[in-house]
């Protein structure tokens, strides 16, 4: 899908494919250094953070391994419900590990606070974040994110594996929606 495609339900294009491969590969030199020696295990939290993973694994020389945990707080709408459910399990034992989360978007701050401490009282050996996206006027939680790739402002963004109704997730951009797609 191109942003032709679904021009008229973009207002604006906030980030190119190019400008958020750069800013992979930007994360992605501090991660290898910070975790040099150690084999980093990256959660990714389906389904919004399929693609920043995909590039993120890709991009990265250090030995990694990949897991992954489905939680949703949205449903279908557009306000998160702040009730964090847990849809799918880590299949890996945490004990001892280096856990990097790996998400599309922080907006509350709600999903990723409730899934550190739950990952942390796993017993990991340490639990970081690397967030592609973060909105800090909508923060309703602090949330410390080591690895965070772009301030974004408090509008609703489609694009990359960020959804709206299950649509737009394969846009190869950001973009905000236009406000008539979901009034
Ligand atoms: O900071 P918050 O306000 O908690 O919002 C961020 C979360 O919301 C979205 O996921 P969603 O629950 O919509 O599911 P999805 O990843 O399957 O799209 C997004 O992918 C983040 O995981
Ligand atoms: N698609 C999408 N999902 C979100 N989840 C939390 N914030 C957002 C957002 O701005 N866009
Ligand atoms: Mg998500």
């Amino acid at each position: 899908m191109e942003f032709s495609d679904v021009e008229n339900d973009i207002a604006e294009v906030l980030y190119t494919e190019q400008e958020i491969h750069a800013k992979i590969a930007e994360l992605s030199r501090r991660i290898e250094v910070d975790y040099a020696g150690e084999k980093v295990l990256l959660v990714g939290v389906l389904r919004g953070a399929v693609m920043v993973m995909a590039d993120l694994a890709r991009e990265l020389t250090i030995p990694i391994e990949m897991d992954w945990m489905a939680v949703s707080s949205y449903g279908s709408g557009t306000q998160s419900s702040g009730v964090v459910r847990i849809l799918k399990d880590l299949d890996t034992d945490l004990h001892g590990r280096h856990v990097l989360i790996v998400e599309d978007i922080i907006d509350s701050g709600l999903t990723l606070s409730w899934l550190r401490g739950n990952l942390e009282s796993r017993g990991a050996a340490s639990v970081e974040i690397c967030a592609l996206l973060r909105k800090p006027e909508a923060a309703k939680v602090v949330v410390d994110v080591k690895y965070e790739g772009f301030q974004i402002p408090n509008a609703f963004v489609v694009g990359y594996g960020l959804d709206f109704a299950e649509q737009y997730r394969n846009l190869r951009g950001i973009a905000v929606l236009a406000p008539h797609v979901y009034a």
